[in-house]
């Protein structure tokens, strides 16, 4: 499927770019087919009511904007791109893609990570506790999650260096110290929050859409031999913590509207802040089709339209304490598993524990090896019959430091 067709009108991904020649100056952009629309510039061109979001070095600041500037702001763009009588001074300010560099589009507030999918959490219960039930008591009646490290969010292309840290032997008494080695990945989606919310007032299902700004595809690169040693009883730790890379693209939540699904059907009744079956509550499920890629290999194409859990009630859990939203809040799915062998979307899985390694042309891999290098990408159905692209998020192993 070519870049056209995947980034077309409906789309409209934004993302911040620099240019060779002036590699500090950043600035937003727009991705049409192979093009980049320098949105500053057009913004000036055509004297734009928002240009002073659009010329902004960070996509923060209309991310802060709220829905009705989003929704704006997307129709201006669409006008731009398509309407005949703007073409010649549109066309002045396209750039293409390759010639640029592109940055983390916003700064990243709190990060918090899900474990939403039915299949990935029956399936790492059983790897990591095969004496005790799959799922635990909690998981069918609220979206369990953990508060990751914001500052070590990266861009797609930013080198993973493999984690060191203390492993306990499954033969040994005590831990040892080195190189991890059961590096994984997780192929997940984040959501980013866009108008921020104030302390004690929760925000509930209907609040999805004015707060969740769009989303971007997210590896939640993972060090299995540290988080089985460190996560009891809290939780995922520096397992999870040295780096997390996202897609260069943020793919505004008005572009998934053609792939909005209902979510499996509910095996327990939910508490009424979770009920998504209620009266007037639109459909929470997206139907984004990821495709994992290592060294060049498909290895998985997990189903996002599986997961339990939706976004919407991801956010309402969140805040159900009365915790406070920030522009720039990113939360992620949790990894994306279906119930197929080859939809697992992690490595953990695919190969159960490291026991039944992945055979590809170059070797075979349990875990990842220096040097490997995972692609995540995904589509999602559009408006008549068309593609919605979601950016690539990249990523190659490096030794330890
Ligand atoms: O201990 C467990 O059951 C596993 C926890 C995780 O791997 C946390 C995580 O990142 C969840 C996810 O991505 O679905
Ligand atoms: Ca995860
Ligand atoms: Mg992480």
């Amino acid at each position: 499927m070519s870049d056209s067709a995947l980034f077309g009108p409906d789309n409209l991904p934004y993302g911040l770019f620099s240019t060779p020649d002036q590699p500090g100056h950043r600035r937003l952009g727009v991705r049409f087919g192979d093009d980049v629309l320098d949105l500053g510039a057009a913004a000036a061109a055509f004297g734009s009511p928002h240009a002073d979001v659009l010329r902004a070095p960070s996509l923060s600041p209309l991310l802060a904007a709220g829905r009705p500037v989003w929704q704006e702001v997307r129709s201006e763009l669409r006008d731009w791109l398509t309407d005949d009588t703007h073409r010649a001074t549109t066309a002045r300010h396209l750039l293409p893609l390759s010639d640029l560099r592109l940055h983390l589009p916003f700064e990243v507030a709190d990060y918090v990570d899900f474990y939403a999918s039915e299949h990935h959490a029956t399936n790492v219960g059983r790897i990591f506790r095969p004496d005790g039930e799959a799922l635990t008591p909690n998981w069918k009646h609220l979206p369990i999650g953990y508060h990751g490290r914001a500052g070590t969010v990266v861009v797609s292309g930013t080198p993973v260096v493999r984690p060191q840290g203390q492993r306990k032997p499954p033969n040994e008494s005590v831990p040892v110290f080195g190189p991890s080695r059961r590096l994984d990945i997780e192929a997940e989606v984040g959501f980013v929050v866009g108008a921020p919310s104030e302390l004690g007032s929760p925000v509930g299902l209907t609040g999805f859409r004015d707060h969740v700004f769009g989303v971007t595809l997210l590896n939640d690169w993972s060090a299995r031999d540290l988080q089985a040693w460190e996560y009891v009883p809290l939780g995922p730790f520096l397992g999870k913590s040295f780096a997390t890379s996202v897609s260069p693209w943020i793919t505004p939540l008005d572009a998934l509207d053609a792939a909005r699904v209902p979510p499996p059907e509910r095996d327990f009744p939910l508490l009424p802040y979770l009920d998504d079956s209620a009266e007037g509550i639109e459909p929470g499920g997206y139907d984004l089709r990821i495709t994992v890629e290592l060294n060049g290999h498909v290895i998985a194409e997990p189903p996002f339209a599986t997961m339990y859990w939706t976004a919407a009630q991801q956010l309402a859990h969140m805040t159900v304490n009365g915790a406070s939203l920030r522009t720039g809040d990113l939360y992620a799915s949790g990894t994306v598993s279906g119930p197929e062998h080859k939809q697992r979307g992690s490595l953990l899985e695919l190969t159960w524990g490291g026991r039944e390694p992945l055979a590809l042309p170059e070797g075979e891999r349990a875990f990842l090896e220096d040097g490997d290098e995972v692609v995540l990408t995904a589509w999602a159905p559009g408006p008549g019959g068309g593609r919605i692209g979601l950016g690539e998020v990249r990523g190659r192993v490096e030794p330890s430091a």
